[in-house]
């Protein structure tokens, strides 16, 4: 019994990826809190990014495109807690909100998945790969300028089936996400870190809470993951500080061990041909100034050209 009269509601997405981390996130609780499935209700909640398909995420631009609907679910008290892949997060939450709780993070590194060849070293030139993700298709541009990149769009399962049909020969997947529904024995090539450093946040859970539900920020603070929650308060201080456009690629990766914080933090050019990256090694004890000087440096590095200079290129065709 939770005493609060009802069941625990858990708002998610829909699709398999998401479905399986709210169940990830109710059996840790039930193991923290000695509670039952009934005392849960997982919530389906369609986002914009479920229903928009047909479009680059980059173009449709909204901040939140996975999150906002779940979101106002949780401010208007339909659901107690709300469950995301933290790289769909906004550095900006809704008034009132908080990221209360992270589980234990997944792998962090990308896959890929060829139709013909296993690497992508392999890949003939000017093959097509189908990613949605500005920084995948940065990274890739960066190994193989030869290489096109089409917009690829739908979950994990729609997109094995496209490239099963023959749409490009080759595809980018966070190895997370294929892990969670069991399907990362569709994975050909696994790409380091180093080569290919993921998205903020990548391969982590976050839950999200009302500012001042005590209740449940009890319940979540018995399964936060303190290494996972350290690292993704300093990733998105990262980000925040280099936002202003969800068309930049950026990328960042980071490590604890013992008393050291290793952050990598790098920014591209959607062509892949310029790159800026910053390696910094600090103590863990303030992450978010972390985070902030990783991305500070990377804006003076850089400066205002990058930023402006290729912004309307890109948007040609
Ligand atoms: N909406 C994209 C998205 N958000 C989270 C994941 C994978 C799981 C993760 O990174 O935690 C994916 C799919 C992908 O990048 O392949």
């Amino acid at each position: 019994m939770t005493g609060r009269g009802g069941p625990i509601r858990i708002g998610t997405r829909g699709s398999r990826l998401a479905l399986a981390q709210a169940s990830e996130l109710r059996a840790r609780l039930m193991a923290a809190h000695g509670l039952g499935e009934g005392d849960f209700a997982i919530q389906v909640i369609t986002t914009a990014g479920d229903r928009i398909q047909d479009r680059p995420l980059s173009e449709v631009g909204g901040k939140g495109l996975f999150t906002l609907e779940i979101e106002g679910a949780l401010i208007d008290g339909r659901i107690d807690l709300a469950v995301h892949s933290a790289k769909d997060v906004a550095t900006q939450l809704p008034n009132g909100l908080h990221l209360a709780a992270f589980l234990p993070r997944e792998d962090v590194r990308d896959a890929f998945i060829g139709r013909e060849v296993r690497r992508i070293a392999d890949l003939p030139e000017g093959a097509v790969v189908g990613s949605a993700s500005l920084r995948r298709q940065a990274l890739l541009k960066r190994m193989r300028p030869d290489l096109e990149v089409i917009n690829f769009r739908g979950n994990l399962t729609t997109r094995l089936q496209k490239l099963r049909d023959g749409a490009v020969d080759g595809t980018l997947l966070a190895l997370a996400g294929m892990k969670r529904i069991a399907l990362e024995g569709e994975a050909t090539e696994i790409l380091t870190e180093e080569d290919f450093p993921p998205a903020p946040g990548q391969g982590a859970i976050a839950v999200e809470s009302r500012i001042g539900d005590r209740d449940t920020d009890v319940l979540l603070a018995a399964i936060d993951h303190r290494e996972t929650h350290l690292r993704l308060r300093a990733e998105r201080a990262f980000l925040a500080e280099l936002d202003g456009s969800c068309r930049t690629p950026i990328a960042a990766h980071s490590a604890i061990d013992g008393e050291t914080f290793r952050f990598r933090g790098m920014i591209l050019t959607p062509d892949g041909r310029h790159v800026h990256e910053t390696r910094l090694e600090r103590s863990p004890a303030e992450p978010e100034a972390l985070g902030r000087e990783a991305g500070q440096r990377l804006l003076q590095a850089a400066g205002p050209d990058f930023f402006a200079g290729w912004a309307d290129d890109s948007r040609r065709p």
